[in-house]
């Protein structure tokens, strides 16, 4: 399979240097990663050691089977655009958080699927990026539903030895997804905390009580995620990834903008009050960084 990554950072080129293992891979980022990449290479190094040589550039290619999304939410729509012109069969967010499958399927014409990601990924170095835990890659239709696109897709990760499975209910688990996220991210990077510390009788109440405000925002849209199945994934999560700093932890650490809007800002308003406090303080520290308006 022809494969573009569209936003070659820790995740995209994490995945696309998998990917590479099988497929004619294409890193789309910025300089000076892709300078490296194109010099020397990729190395994949933790949990996974690989060097693969990929095509790195800053620009989309005119054509591709696969376009994987990899931006931080608040590049897809920057991420859309670029892409407008490059014919695709099908595109495939695994991002964190709501709406970017929307955004890309309003401003290009491919099929669009849906994807959670839990592999873990940090880009260490210009040409060097990180596995810091081999997770599991679920995609599939993003209405939901069997996906002829989503089944081919899914055998070109497994033929690649990357974890994947085919799922006929991603919206659910975007749901879910994002119950994990909006208990876990925001307290991490709040308190700065690894993700572990939630489990903390106090700060577990906190990681708890977003978790059960995004579960109860899915089932008012009609998504069958009880309160209990959402706090089990978050609890789950957050021992399994107890050491990780999360990636809103990195960001604030780094002092870069946030993927607050589309986590726990999707539920934010008067029946979410722990979702509110929490994108309220994020966004008023992105404020102070000049990182938004
Ligand atoms: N890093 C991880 O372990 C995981 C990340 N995610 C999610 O994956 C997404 C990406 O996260 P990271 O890889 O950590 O972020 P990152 O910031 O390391 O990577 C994003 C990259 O996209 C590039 N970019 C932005 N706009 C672009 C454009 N128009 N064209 C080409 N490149 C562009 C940026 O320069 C950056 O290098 C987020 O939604 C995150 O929540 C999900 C699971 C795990
Ligand atoms: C699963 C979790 C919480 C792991 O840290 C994550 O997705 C993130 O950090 O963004």
């Amino acid at each position: 399979m022809d494969v573009v990554v569209v936003g070659a950072g820790s995740l995209g080129s994490l995945l696309g240097g998998l990917l590479a293992r099988a497929h004619d891979v294409t890193l789309v980022g910025r300089a000076p990663h892709v300078e490296r990449v194109r010099e020397r290479g990729l190395r994949v190094t933790g949990t996974v050691e690989t060097t693969v040589f990929p095509d790195a550039r800053t620009a989309v290619p005119a054509s591709a089977d696969l376009a994987l999304v990899t931006v931080k939410a608040y590049d897809t729509g920057a991420a859309a655009a670029a892409l407008a012109e490059t014919a695709l069969d099908a595109v495939c967010s695994l991002q964190n958080g709501l709406g970017n499958e929307r955004t890309l399927a309003d401003a290009l014409d491919a099929a669009v699927l849906a994807g959670t990601c839990t592999y873990g990924a940090r880009l260490v170095a210009p040409g060097e990026v990180a596995c810091t835990g081999v997770g599991e890659v679920v995609l599939g239709a993003r209405e939901g539903g069997p996906s002829e696109t989503a089944d081919r897709v899914g055998r070109a990760f497994a033929d690649a030895d990357l974890v994947t499975s085919v799922a006929e209910d991603m919206p659910r688990r975007l749901w879910e997804k994002l119950a994990v996220n909006a208990g876990i991210n925001a307290p991490t990077a709040l308190a700065r905390i690894h993700n572990g510390a939630l489990l903390d009788d106090e700060a577990g109440t906190v990681m708890r009580t977003a978790t059960r405000e995004v579960a109860a925002a899915a089932r008012s849209e009609g998504f069958d995620l009880s309160d209990d199945t959402a706090v089990r994934a978050v609890e789950s999560v957050a021992s399994a990834t107890a050491d990780n700093r999360s990636s809103m932890l990195q960001d604030v650490e780094k002092s870069r903008r946030t993927e607050v809007d589309s986590i726990n800002g999707v539920v934010a308003g008067p029946d979410a009050p722990v979702n509110s406090t929490l994108t309220a303080l994020l966004r008023a520290w992105e404020r102070e960084q000049g990182l938004r308006e």
